[in-house]
């Protein structure tokens, strides 16, 4: 074991922390609302996460829950109605949507002062202009992993192997925007291992289970495992990433567990991007504790 643990969960923990303390010194209390639609067992116990991190700091949190069989313009009018409720700083639509619904469209109806989950085209066109835009939680969350053992990233190379809205193109963007040489890899890069072997930051947001082997990983690397994958091993369900951990830590300098690492970071960003949009709304200044 050659590899520093980098524990997402510890970091995590401080960052809500720093979190409650920002939402104490707001006017009024932050507000949450995650709209749930639909049973997926995942999305119940993801949401029933947020609700209590929410409450936990502090948070006015409430969540909608709609049927599955929820027609288009009824999930967009909760939305909207949302959207024109004064006491709600942050809204966020759970992911995926039942089948049929149009996800983007639901998306659209969120304003852009209240997207915690930075997945409006508004957000996503300040992140490319270097704006001060709501950030997407899990690349928010990987950047300051990143950054807590690496915090220059300049003449550095970093690798995101995926290029996912949700994930790979604003991580390759936040890293890009921190100096690194960013190239970002993908199913139809020719000799993935090549190319993953020059990365001193190496992000993998995939979600194909153990994609990336230590052959594949530059000795002495940061390794960011943004993968949340469910598999059976020996009759028993367990989450493994993106890379194959056990080995990947003999050459890596640093790496992410999972679970226990990039997860845990995502719901303490979208707690943070909260604090911010209601301290904005608000009219008051940031909290220098959840700045930056
Ligand atoms: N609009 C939207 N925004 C999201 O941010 C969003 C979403 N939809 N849909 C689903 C995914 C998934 N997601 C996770 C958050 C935390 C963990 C997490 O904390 N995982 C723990 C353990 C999980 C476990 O034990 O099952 C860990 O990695 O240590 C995982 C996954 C947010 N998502």
């Amino acid at each position: 074991m050659g590899a520093q643990l980098i524990d997402g969960k510890a970091a995590a923990a401080r960052l809500r922390a720093d979190v409650a303390e920002a939402a104490a010194m707001l006017p009024r209390k932050p507000g949450l609302a995650v709209v749930l639609v639909g049973d997926d067992a995942a999305s119940q116990v993801y949401v029933a996460s947020k609700e209590k991190a929410a409450a936990k700091a502090g948070f006015e949190g409430r969540v909608h829950r709609l049927p599955a069989d929820s027609s288009q313009n009824a999930v967009e009018e909760v939305v909207r109605s949302l959207g024109a409720d004064d006491a709600v700083d942050g809204i966020l639509v759970q992911l995926p949507l039942p089948k049929g619904l149009n996800e983007d469209a639901v998306i659209a109806c969120i304003p852009t002062e209240k997207d915690v989950d930075g997945l409006t085209a508004a957000s996503a066109g300040q992140l490319v202009l270097g704006g001060e835009g709501l950030v997407p939680c899990t690349p928010q969350g990987s950047m300051l992993l990143i950054r807590d053992e690496l915090p220059d990233l300049s003449g550095k190379t970093a690798v995101v192997v995926g290029r996912s809205i949700l994930v790979g193109k604003p991580l390759a963007l936040l890293l890009l925007e921190k100096n690194a040489t960013v190239t970002v890899a993908h199913s139809r890069t020719k000799d993935l291992g090549a190319v993953c072997r020059e990365a001193d930051v190496l992000c993998v947001a995939v979600g194909r289970p153990e994609l990336v082997t230590k052959d594949m990983i530059k000795p002495g690397a940061i390794v960011i495992d943004v993968g949340i994958n469910r598999v059976e091993r020996g009759g028993e369900s367990k989450l493994v990433g993106d890379v194959a951990f056990d080995e990947a830590k003999e050459v890596a300098g640093a790496i992410t567990p999972v679970p226990g690492g990039v997860g845990p970071m995502t719901i303490a960003c979208l707690l943070r991007n909260t604090v911010v949009a209601s301290a904005r709304r608000q009219g008051v200044a940031v909290p220098e504790v959840v700045a930056d």
